[in-house]
């Protein structure tokens, strides 16, 4: 298969609407801080465990298109020796993978961040494509304070956005650009908006740069929110209205699908949200749908607690989160749909 018929094929199966992606793919510390709040140690058992138990979940490929995996899930196999990977492809889930590396301090940047993972990425995404993976993540992320983020932060970070995505196309690998505008703050949501436009401007200019072809990519941006420690809220319909504005300025319609993170919102919030944005879209010429962490596995971890004999039941969480968001691809989420 030719490299643009293999990208091809990978947008086709992951861009379907009613489907969303999981993101399963928190590093070390993040997964270890997911678990400690249900007091369970991180190991490689306890996460091939608990990966293992949101892979299995019977009927996820109904409403799940893809899986977001950490590296080290890419390695690991069921105690009969059917690789994780394995498993997602059998419910029909595309698998994929976080190839960044994490962040670090921007010099000279006001306190700006920049994601790592550049150097030999060639060589990692042609040994993960060899285990299987079709698609690959990258996360930049930006702080909204009084100084950030910088005009030389955004930059910097749309510039390896843009050489990653480039990278994956080149092998065949359809990338997914995670440019998100953090949460933390007590910005408002116009501010949240203005930031999340000028991010977006110089991300869609670098893949330009770089010529990366959008219709074989897929965005996963945050919403527009006003920041968690806002004196000022917003409804749902004005968080919708100002993310498909946003979006509407920023994203070109080339772009097949939009999977937004879910950024720190409880569950019910993104579910509530991706529905409110999906009713009010009219003819947006992309898919928009999800591709949460937090926002699909917060119950599952709840119901989990790290004990066998849970599982049944965190499977059932993940199930219904899952189906709930689907319904909110679909405009057709109601608040009643949680009592279900
Ligand atoms: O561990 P990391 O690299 O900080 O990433 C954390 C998570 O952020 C995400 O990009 C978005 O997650 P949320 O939906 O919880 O915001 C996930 O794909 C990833 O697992």
């Amino acid at each position: 298969m030719s490299i643009q018929s293999e990208l091809q094929s990978t947008i086709a199966d992951l861009v379907v609407k009613g489907k969303g992606l999981l993101a399963a793919d928190e590093s070390q510390p993040t997964i270890a801080k997911r678990f400690k709040e249900i007091k369970v140690e991180s190991t490689e058992t306890s996460r091939l465990a608990y990966r293992q138990l949101l892979l299995t979940t019977p009927g996820l490929g109904e409403f799940i298109s893809g899986v977001i995996l950490f590296e080290e899930t890419l390695g690991q196999s069921t105690a009969d020796g059917k690789p994780l990977l394995q498993i997602a492809v059998e419910q029909g889930i595309v698998p994929g993978i976080k190839v960044d590396k994490g962040t670090v301090s921007l010099a000279n940047a006001c306190g700006d961040l920049v994601t790592q993972g550049l150097d030999g990425l060639a060589d990692r995404l042609s040994d993960y494509k060899e285990k299987g993976a079709r698609f690959a993540k990258w996360r930049n992320v930006y702080t909204i304070s009084a100084h950030n983020p910088t005009q030389l932060g955004m930059d910097a970070n749309a510039e390896v956005l843009a050489r990653y995505a480039a990278i994956c196309q080149s092998l065949g690998l359809v990338p997914i650009v995670e440019p998100e505008v953090l949460l933390d703050g007590d910005h408002t949501i116009a501010c949240c908006f203005e930031v999340t436009e000028a991010v977006q401007h110089s991300v869609f200019h670098a893949l330009h740069r770089h010529r990366v072809q959008l219709e074989y990519m897929l965005l996963k941006p945050s919403m527009v929110l006003p920041g968690k420690d806002s004196p000022s809220t917003a409804s749902p319909e004005e968080i919708a209205e100002m993310t498909l504005v946003q979006l509407r300025r920023s994203v070109p319609a080339a772009v097949p699908g939009i999977n937004f993170l879910s950024g720190g919102q409880t569950p019910e919030e993104a579910t509530r949200n991706l529905n409110y944005i999906n009713t009010m879209a009219g003819n947006a010429p992309w898919l928009l749908s999800f591709s949460y962490a937090r926002a699909l596995q917060q119950p599952v971890l709840q119901a989990w607690q790290g004990k066998p004999e849970n599982i049944a039941a965190a499977q059932d969480t993940l199930y219904k989160r899952a189906k709930l968001n689907s319904a909110a691809c679909l405009g057709s989420y109601t608040a009643e749909m949680e009592k279900e």
